[in-house]
């Protein structure tokens, strides 16, 4: 049987926010927000500080309860449900958050069998080992990084152990906060390869809240703004430029910007036929080398 037009919309986009409205007491954070996200893509989160992008994704994962709204993810709704019903959707995503959030009383592999845990308790557990294993050398992290603690790791390696653990259960979405924040210019250019790598080889839809230019220029497939409570444009950078709204105006054409523009057309010039965003291999010596190149940030 033919999927009907909702179906089809609801496969196409992987999330979607109907009229969702967050508020702590009498500071409302969202009022009558709306987004899609579709599937397959990049989508970049942007807004000032404090405009709720991490609550929009708390929101979206089932972290905050939202006063009015709803989401649906895979085409399930998620939010009032019941704990057992969520967990089925859960499995489906991994979550970066902000800084990583590692345990830090348990090594890196120990960190990455944590959804392992959770949703498959009674998992062998050599496989286990076997895959985290797996999970840390995908991230680019050598594999004796696996029996190391989160204090012995670099900032950039942290990251990599923290995405290593979102990719634990094979999600097809990801959700990424501030994935660049903290890093060298050079790691955080590292960690954009990875992640569009990622996306490429695993047909990842990737959730990307961050304030790197750099990062939206380089991989971001569309840009959300976030802005008077809710996503006010959602588009290409040049189709929001198209808009001119004075803070995308602010925010995009304003210094670091156009130096975010500067080193994406001079690396375009120096690889014509492959437009890289910047040519750094996405190598844990990578993750960890000192900064030699400009990055913007705003
Ligand atoms: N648990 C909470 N209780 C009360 N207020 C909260 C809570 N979580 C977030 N807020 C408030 O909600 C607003 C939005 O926070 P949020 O962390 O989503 O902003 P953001 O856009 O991600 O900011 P930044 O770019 O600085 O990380 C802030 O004013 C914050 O203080």
């Amino acid at each position: 049987m033919p999927a009907s037009t909702t179906d089809r919309d609801a496969d196409e986009h992987i999330i979607q926010v109907r009229g969702l409205k967050n508020a702590f007491g009498e500071q409302v954070i969202h009022d009558d927000l709306d987004l899609d996200v579709r599937r397959g893509e990049i989508l970049g989160v942007v807004g000032g500080s404090g405009t709720g992008k991490s609550v929009l994704m708390r929101s979206i994962i089932g972290l905050q309860t939202p006063v009015a709204g709803d989401i649906t993810v895979f085409g399930e709704p998620t939010v009032g449900r019941e704990e057992t019903e969520a967990t089925n959707i859960r499995k489906r995503w991994g979550v970066l958050f902000q800084g990583g959030a590692l345990f830090s009383t348990l090594t890196v592999s120990e960190n990455v069998q944590v959804p392992l845990r959770e949703f498959y308790g009674d998992m062998n557990p050599a496989l286990m080992a076997e895959i985290a294993a797996y999970k840390v050398v995908m991230t680019g992290l050598k594999p004796d990084a696996g029996p190391k603690f989160p204090a012995e790791l670099s900032g950039g390696m942290k990251k990599r152990a923290g995405l290593a653990r979102a990719l634990a259960l094979d999600p097809e979405l990801l959700f990424l906060d501030e994935p660049t924040a903290g890093l060298d210019p050079i790691g955080a250019a590292a960690f954009d390869d990875l992640t569009k790598s990622l996306q490429k080889t695993l047909g990842l839809t990737v959730f990307l809240i961050t304030h790197d230019l750099d990062t939206l220029y380089a991989i971001c497939d569309r840009v959300a703004v976030l802005a008077d409570k809710k996503v006010i444009a959602v588009g290409t950078i040049d189709e929001l430029l198209a808009l001119d709204h004075p803070w995308i105006e602010e925010y995009f054409k304003g210094p670091r910007g156009r130096a975010a523009v500067a080193t994406k057309d001079a690396q375009a010039d120096a690889h014509p036929t492959e437009i890289k965003s910047r040519q750094i291999a996405a190598s844990p010596a990578a993750a960890t080398e000192p900064a030699e190149q400009a990055r913007t940030t705003d």
